[in-house]
């Protein structure tokens, strides 16, 4: 059982390809379901203390996950009984089945115990649950001081991240990724009904072009070090500059050497901030590392030429955010050379770029192949994406819905990608870290203030 950072995630297709190209090189699905079983076992004899399991088992392999962590916990002396919704209907589930010596209750009227341990339905869901199983789910759960899930709670869409009632009424404790995550660990509101989520890896190879984001490796002043190679951030500042500030600090506080505002009162805000005039020619100062357009920018003519000019001039990495988002015709963006970070949220998403098939994840990676850019899509997840890679964060925190925070998180990115040499996706990857590590150490009912303070400490952390 590992930690899930940095981890590929594969849809159920890409799954089974991973599963037979390991059987094609030697392995079995019953040496699969084995390990899988196995530590499964492991897992919940851990947690449990054991206290008595029911195990849950379904008609295919998921189910024989379940025959062999019962066989295994029973090995082990572990108080175990078995309930299924019928017989198993795979070679290796009815193999593992046969291990299994014990009673096996009918579901729909087993007896609840303090653990249960779902084993009825993994990836290969094919249905909506029918509602006498959803319903026996719904009575055992709530009968369980525990739930645990093998692979996903039992009626999940693992690549659409649709949940059955039950388990939104009551989430498994932990959920036990088997073989790699899916989308559904990831995407709401499936993520929420996983709990905690853990990987038992089955030592199956897997492609890692959608992965959950990692740790991020940050760079650090040395003894040459100073402001401009820091970062410089330029940002335009419009209507309401108190977002513009906001972003400001966020720069400043995430590692920036250096934060200009451009075009603002000239007021307001730590010292540290230096006020310019707006002048397209102090714009395309070649120290500049990165420029971020929109926090508070309004939505009048001049800041749809500000961002026009920016945009055609191509001079610079640039991060476009709020207002300038809804001033944008993304594929406009394709012609430029220098990146571009877009960060919307689901709204904004929507208007620039339609609802693109496929859950979120590919949404977000079809944009970005789109207009050319990375695309940052703030939600209860954030999935940053370009045209080719997908990284998802799940580290937020729900106390992040208040006014600002987006201000403060195109700040946070804006300073990451104006470290010469930054690459661009792993800047946009490490502000969205950084944004909810300070969102943590924030604390409660914070406001974005707060939030752009705590990325000072955020930031010594990491
Ligand atoms: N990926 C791996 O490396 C390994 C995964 N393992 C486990 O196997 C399951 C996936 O197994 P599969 O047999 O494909 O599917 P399921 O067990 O999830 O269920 C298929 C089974 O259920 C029927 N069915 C589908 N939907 C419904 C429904 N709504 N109501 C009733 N019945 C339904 C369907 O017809 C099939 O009969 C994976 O999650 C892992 O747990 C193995 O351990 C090997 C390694
Ligand atoms: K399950």
């Amino acid at each position: 059982m590992i930690a899930i950072d940095g981890q590929p995630i594969l849809t159920a297709a890409q799954m089974r390809a991973a599963e037979d190209a390991a059987i094609a090189a030697g392995s079995s699905v019953t040496a699969l379901m084995q390990r899988a079983g196995e530590g499964i076992a492991a897992a919940t004899r851990r947690l449990v203390a054991g206290a008595e399991v029911l195990i849950v088992c379904g008609p295919g392999n998921n189910g024989g996950d379940g025959y062999v962590a019962a066989t295994a916990l029973a090995g082990l002396g572990h108080p175990v009984r078995v309930a299924a919704s019928g017989p198993p209907k795979t070679d290796a589930a009815i193999a593992a089945r046969a291990g299994w010596t014990g009673p096996i209750e009918a579901l729909t009227d087993a007896t609840p115990a303090p653990i249960l341990l779902d084993c009825l339905f993994g990836t290969g869901l094919t249905r909506p649950l029918a509602p006498e199983i959803d319903a026996a789910l719904a009575r055992l759960s709530h009968a369980a001081r525990l739930v645990i899930a093998a692979d996903l709670p039992s009626g999940t869409n693992a690549d659409t991240a649709e949940a059955p009632d039950w388990a939104k009424a009551r989430p498994a404790a932990l959920t036990l990724a088997l073989g790699a995550l899916k989308p559904a660990h990831g995407l709401h509101p499936a993520a929420a009904a996983c709990g905690t989520i853990r990987l038992i890896d089955l030592g199956i190879d897997r492609p890692d072009a959608v992965t959950v984001a990692a740790r991020p490796a940050l760079p650090q002043p040395g003894p040459a070090s100073h402001k401009y190679t820091r970062g410089m951030v330029a940002i335009v500042a419009g209507a309401m500059e108190g977002a513009a500030r906001l972003a400001a600090v966020a720069a400043l506080r995430s590692g920036a050497g250096y934060v200009a505002l451009y075009g603002g009162s000239g007021q307001g805000g730590p010292d540290a901030i230096v006020h310019r005039p707006y002048e397209p020619e102090a714009l395309a100062d070649e120290r500049i590392g990165a420029i971020l357009i929109g926090p508070g920018l309004g939505r009048d003519d001049e800041a749809r030429a500000h961002l026009q000019a920016l945009i055609e001039a191509d001079t610079h990495r640039l991060v476009i955010d709020g207002d300038a988002l809804h001033l944008l015709d993304p594929d406009a963006l394709r012609r430029r050379h220098n990146p571009v970070v877009l960060t919307p949220h689901a709204g904004e998403f929507h208007a620039l770029f339609g609802t693109p098939d496929g859950s979120l994840l590919d949404r977000a990676r079809t944009a970005a192949a789109r207009a050319g850019v990375i695309v940052v899509l703030k939600g209860p997840t954030t999935i940053v994406a370009d045209a080719a890679r997908v990284r998802i964060h799940l580290a937020g925190n729900p106390w992040l819905s208040t006014a600002g925070t987006g201000d403060v998180l195109a700040g946070t990115i804006a300073a990451q990608l104006a470290h010469p040499h930054a690459d661009p996706m792993a800047a946009a990857d490490a502000g969205v870290w950084l944004h909810a590590r300070a969102a943590w150490i924030a604390g409660k009912s914070f406001i974005a203030d707060d939030l752009a303070n705590a990325l000072t400490p955020a930031r010594a952390g990491a």
